[in-house]
């Protein structure tokens, strides 16, 4: 049996850079404000392992009023969400991400992202894909006030 799980998140950019993305410090003129380290994309993407297996949100299971969470490092959040998924009895068939940024670049950190998911969902690298993209100067992510990321994941039976 397989199951599908999507995530969304937003954070706002502000302080200073720089902006941990997937465990990647990109080096930026402000930085992501949030409780925790601010990483949009493994929040998002720690969402779409949360909802394939049915398991809510992470703001359920780390709670943004928690100081246990405050300036935590979102890749061990990730790691117990995987723990979870595992403990339900799936393993990663693959994941899809969209990082929406007007700034700044990401192309060249795209791979070290996908290297650090690979390593913290015990898959291979060829299973993890992470993208970008500009809004066209569109919205809160064309102002640059912020940034926004979506994730699709499908797991399988282990
Ligand atoms: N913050 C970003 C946004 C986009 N890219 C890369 O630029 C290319 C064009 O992006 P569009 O806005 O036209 O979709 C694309 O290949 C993105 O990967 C980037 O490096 N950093
Ligand atoms: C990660 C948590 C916990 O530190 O807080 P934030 O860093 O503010 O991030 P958010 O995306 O609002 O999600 C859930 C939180 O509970």
């Amino acid at each position: 049996m397989m199951r599908i799980g999507h995530g969304f998140d937003v954070h706002k950019f502000g302080g200073q850079g720089p902006c941990i993305l997937a465990g990647v410090a990109v080096p930026y003129e402000q930085g992501l404000l949030a409780h925790s380290d601010g990483d949009v994309v493994l929040h998002a993407l720690s969402d779409a392992l949360l909802g394939a297996i049915g398991a809510g949100d992470i703001g359920r299971h780390f709670p943004d009023t928690d100081a246990a969470y405050a300036g935590i490092d979102s890749r061990i959040l990730l790691r117990d969400v995987f723990a979870k998924v595992r403990a339900a009895g799936y393993v990663l068939g693959n994941a899809d991400v969209t990082v929406m940024a007007q700034a700044p670049r990401l192309a060249p950190f795209i791979d070290a992202m996908a290297a650090n998911i690979a390593e913290d969902l015990q898959a291979h690298v060829s299973q993890v894909n992470v993208k970008a993209t500009t809004t066209e100067k569109l919205g809160f992510v064309g102002r640059k006030e912020g940034m926004a990321a979506e994730a699709v994941v499908l797991l399988v039976k282990a």
